[in-house]
């Protein structure tokens, strides 16, 4: 897989500013959150289940690996690990330090993601192009052997309870990230890891939200964004301090959820 380079100019960077973490965050709040992620028109994430797509464009990608420089980790589910293969590394040419690279962060609660050293993230760790990843499971997720391998690149198995839906509680990842000494955290999926967040009852822990459009439809059938109603719910959920900024043929939408 190409290993590419990548610029963000600094003139797109005041835009984004107010939606990003702060830069001296108090120690004792909890992380902030950054929901961040690519849709189509058609609120989908991938053409069918398991198929790795790309919706952004050049402009609007070199904006997500400019997030990933401004954010301690960046998480996303075990299915999105297991079918793409993920670098989860900021590819920006400006870079010069590990300490600019977000920490990956997997949720797995079962130990599904099966990595090797072949894996990418895994890989870049142990090229000192990206950290080495942080896997959040359930007692009894973790392998000696896997456990082992993260740990020569830098990375750990970090243990947390589920509730009866086989779930973190979202509160519960913050917290044990933040006693890790995450700051910030920038969630980039898929679809599951999305809607589960998005339907945390109390709504308080999504900071901002910097969603890329992509100008395109990818039809029934995809992993779609679409947060399950919850019993009663009947108001919407929208956003508020909405901003949309063109990069390239794609849209960034950035705003914070508003809460009832
Ligand atoms: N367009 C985009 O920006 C992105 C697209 N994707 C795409 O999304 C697709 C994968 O999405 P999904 O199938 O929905 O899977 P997912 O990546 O959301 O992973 C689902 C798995 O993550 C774990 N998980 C999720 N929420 C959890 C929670 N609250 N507590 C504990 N474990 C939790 C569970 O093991 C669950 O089976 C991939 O095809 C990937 O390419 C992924 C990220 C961004
Ligand atoms: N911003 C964005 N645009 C797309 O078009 C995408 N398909 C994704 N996917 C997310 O980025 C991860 C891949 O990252 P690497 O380039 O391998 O570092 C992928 O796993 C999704 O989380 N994102």
């Amino acid at each position: 897989m190409s290993r590419e380079t990548l610029s963000f100019p600094p003139t797109s960077i005041p835009p984004l500013e107010p939606y990003l973490p702060l830069t001296s965050p108090s120690p004792s709040s909890k992380p902030h959150l950054t929901l961040t992620y690519a849709t189509s028109l058609d609120a989908s994430l991938t053409l069918a289940p398991g198929v790795r797509t790309t919706l952004s464009g050049p402009y609007s990608k070199s904006m997500t690996h400019y997030l990933r420089t401004r954010h301690n980790a960046i998480l996303v589910g075990c299915t999105t690990a297991l079918i793409d293969n993920p670098a989860l590394n900021s590819r920006l040419g400006s870079i010069t330090s590990l300490d600019q690279q977000p920490r990956p962060i997997i949720l797995d609660p079962k130990g599904r993601w099966d990595f090797t050293e072949d894996s990418q993230v895994i890989r870049l760790a142990a090229e000192f192009k990206g950290k080495g990843p942080w896997v959040v499971t359930k007692r009894g997720g973790e392998t000696k052997e896997r456990g082992e391998l993260l740990e020569r690149v830098g990375g750990k198995f970090l243990f947390l309870e589920t509730g009866e839906d086989g779930r973190f509680k979202w509160g519960d990842v913050l917290s044990v990230l933040g006693e890790q000494g995450v700051r910030s955290v920038m969630v980039e999926g898929g679809g599951e890891v999305i809607n589960s967040l998005l339907i945390d009852p109390e709504n308080r822990l999504v900071d901002s939200v910097i969603i890329t459009i992509a100008p395109t439809w990818l039809g029934k059938g995809g992993v779609v964004v679409s947060p399950s109603r919850q019993q009663g719910q009947t108001s919407q959920l929208k956003l508020r301090d909405v901003s949309w900024q063109p990069h390239g043929e794609d849209v960034v939408l950035c705003g914070r959820i508003l809460r009832s």
